[in-house]
């Protein structure tokens, strides 16, 4: 399995006034194509933390961060911005839709910045609403639409670009257990079928045992997992 995101001796603070807050420490993480990995760990652990690095969001203090072999740390911002909208699909706990745009608009967000015609957008945003189910629904606004169904949406969105990895944090975290389960499924054929290398974020049991792999962070130091799933 070639190496999708490669880190070495990362390591991420914060100034608090004039004081340094370690949140992750000397952190090595190797994540291969087509890979399936869940960060788990206590409430403050560093999980968003490192997701958000992982997904160019944020910047390290040290330490190389490489994905698809691009030291992501070292990109200028703008390279940054266009690198995160190219590769990286989002997937959050509160969906993050655009509440006045219905599910097809939603989805089409991402290629707006592409070169793709309006027709080659059609037909990309009616592939992925077909995947997650929704294509009847692709006109309705969020607010018509279940937790479960947004989700979907959000996963819909994540996917229309094709990305080299897909970030999850907590996509269960607002779902009752039996849409939890559709969604979980879904991200699980995006792996499976797609092949599509997915970073989530949970405290959820049931939603890591999806995952290939399980990793914990204790105090923003990566542990290995004797539990972990084949
Ligand atoms: N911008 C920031 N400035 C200062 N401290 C921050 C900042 N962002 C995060 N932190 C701190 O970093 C630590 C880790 O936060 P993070 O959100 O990564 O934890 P987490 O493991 O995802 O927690 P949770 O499970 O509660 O979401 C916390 O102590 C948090 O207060």
């Amino acid at each position: 399995m070639s190496p999708i995101v490669e880190i070495e001796n990362l390591t991420k603070h914060y100034w608090r006034g004039n004081q340094i807050v370690p949140v992750l420490t000397d952190i090595n993480l190797v994540i291969g194509e087509g890979d399936f990995l869940a960060l788990m760990g206590p409430s403050g652990s560093g999980k968003s933390t490192l997701l958000n690095l992982i997904a160019g969001l944020d910047r390290p203090t040290s330490g190389v961060l490489r994905v698809s072999g691009i030291n992501i740390a070292e990109l200028p911002e703008a390279s940054l911005t266009d690198w995160r909208a190219a590769n990286v699909g989002f997937i959050f706990q509160f969906y993050n839709l655009m509440p006045v745009l219905t599910a097809f608009e939603n989805v089409e967000l991402p290629l707006l910045l592409t070169g793709l015609s309006k027709r080659e957008r059609r037909e990309h945003v009616n592939l992925v609403l077909e995947m997650v189910g929704l294509a009847d629904r692709m006109d309705h606004y969020p607010s018509q639409l279940s937790g479960g169904q947004q989700q979907r949406v959000a996963i819909a969105r994540a996917l229309v670009i094709d990305p080299v990895l897909i970030v999850a944090d907590e996509p269960t975290g607002d779902l009752d257990r039996a849409s939890a389960e559709d969604v979980l499924e879904l991200m699980e054929r995006l792996n499976v079928d797609l092949g599509k290398t997915i970073v989530m974020v949970t405290h959820d049991q049931r939603a890591a045992a999806k995952a290939h792999s399980i990793r914990h962070l204790d105090k923003g130091v990566l542990t290995d997992d004797p539990g972990a799933v084949a």
